[in-house]
């Protein structure tokens, strides 16, 4: 289990990246989820041990992670946001260069290692192509195969299917899914849909805090009888209604085949013209960054 406690971060630039993000990950794939620049790759960097708190605690199966690097590095893999690759180089040299590093002293257990790693990541058979060749998802699934090596109890991965086309992503959800198992994976993204298909668990940051956290389910169903739809045919009438739509709480609005759609929280239907409608984590998602005013994240 990874426990994170009171962890806070200022960069010296002043901009306070974290403040007190505590959080509790069992085994599985934990979502967390946030807008641009909400703090998500300072959080997983120091989970990494890439770079230091200014205070708070880590602990990975009773390990203080940030008081002991070097050990924390053999127990964690990481995929950065920018995984950088040799481009001249094969993808068996360089995940074998990278075994060398991870402690793979013995050649013959080494070769295994990194044919097994390939395999696992279905690399196997362009194993000698230049990773520069590399499509962006075969380079994510090489990312994964390097953060395996050492079978890693803690493996952070920072927003890694951005960019990559429909294929390729559930590709890789699938690769995510079956390496979490016996494992804590967190997974740090801002497709919403990612954290829904993949994730048990979760949190949103804003800001640098935790403003929400739990089962993608359960918070959900906290929204139930509470997001009301109401679909606008006049782009003139929508307009103007955004004004008196903040008043009911406005979650979204957006355009959809030619109309405007909106969605509101509301215990009560805000008038005739409204319909409830099921809550989906995107809901959950823009509710939680609108509703600053909490002075205690929700938890469910
Ligand atoms: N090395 C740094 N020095 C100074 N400020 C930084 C540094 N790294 C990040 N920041 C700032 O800290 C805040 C959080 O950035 P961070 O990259 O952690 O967010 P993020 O959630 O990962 O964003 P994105 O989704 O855009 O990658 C931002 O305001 C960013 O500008």
């Amino acid at each position: 289990m990874l426990i994170i406690r009171g962890l806070s971060k200022t960069y010296n630039n002043g901009i306070q990246a974290l403040q007190n993000v505590s959080l509790e990950i069992e085994p599985g794939i934990f979502g967390l989820l946030g807008p641009n620049g909400a703090g998500k790759s300072s959080l997983m960097r120091t989970l990494a041990t890439l770079q230091d708190a200014d205070s708070g605690s880590v602990q990975l199966d009773g390990v203080d992670l940030l008081s002991s690097p070097q050990v924390a590095r053999q127990l964690l893999g990481y995929l950065p946001q920018d995984f950088g690759v040799y481009p001249h180089v094969s993808a068996e040299e360089l995940l074998n260069q990278l075994a060398v590093f991870k402690g793979f002293v013995n050649p013959k257990e080494r070769k295994e290692i990194v044919s097994q790693q390939l395999q696992l990541v279905n690399l196997y058979s362009q194993r000698q192509q230049k990773l520069g060749t590399f499509s962006g998802g075969m380079r994510q699934r090489f990312g994964i195969a390097q953060a395996l090596l050492g079978s890693p109890k803690l493996i952070i991965v920072d927003e890694p299917t951005a960019g990559l086309d429909p294929t390729e992503r559930i590709r890789f959800q699938n690769l995510l899914a079956e390496i979490s198992q016996n494992r804590v994976l967190l997974l740090s993204t801002h497709i919403v849909e990612d954290v829904a298909e993949l994730c048990p668990q979760m949190a949103i940051l804003n800001q640098g805090k935790i403003v929400c956290s739990g089962s993608p389910k359960l918070l959900t169903n906290a929204l139930q009888g509470k997001v009301w739809k109401k679909v606008f045919d006049d782009f003139k009438v929508s307009n103007s209604s955004d004004n008196q739509s903040n008043n009911w709480g406005l979650i979204t609005s957006r355009m959809s085949r030619g109309a405007r759609c909106i969605r509101v929280l509301s215990d009560s239907q805000p008038d005739a013209g409204f319909q409830m409608t099921e809550p989906d984590l995107n809901d959950v998602y823009f509710t939680a960054l609108l509703d600053q005013s909490q002075a205690e994240p929700v938890t469910v």
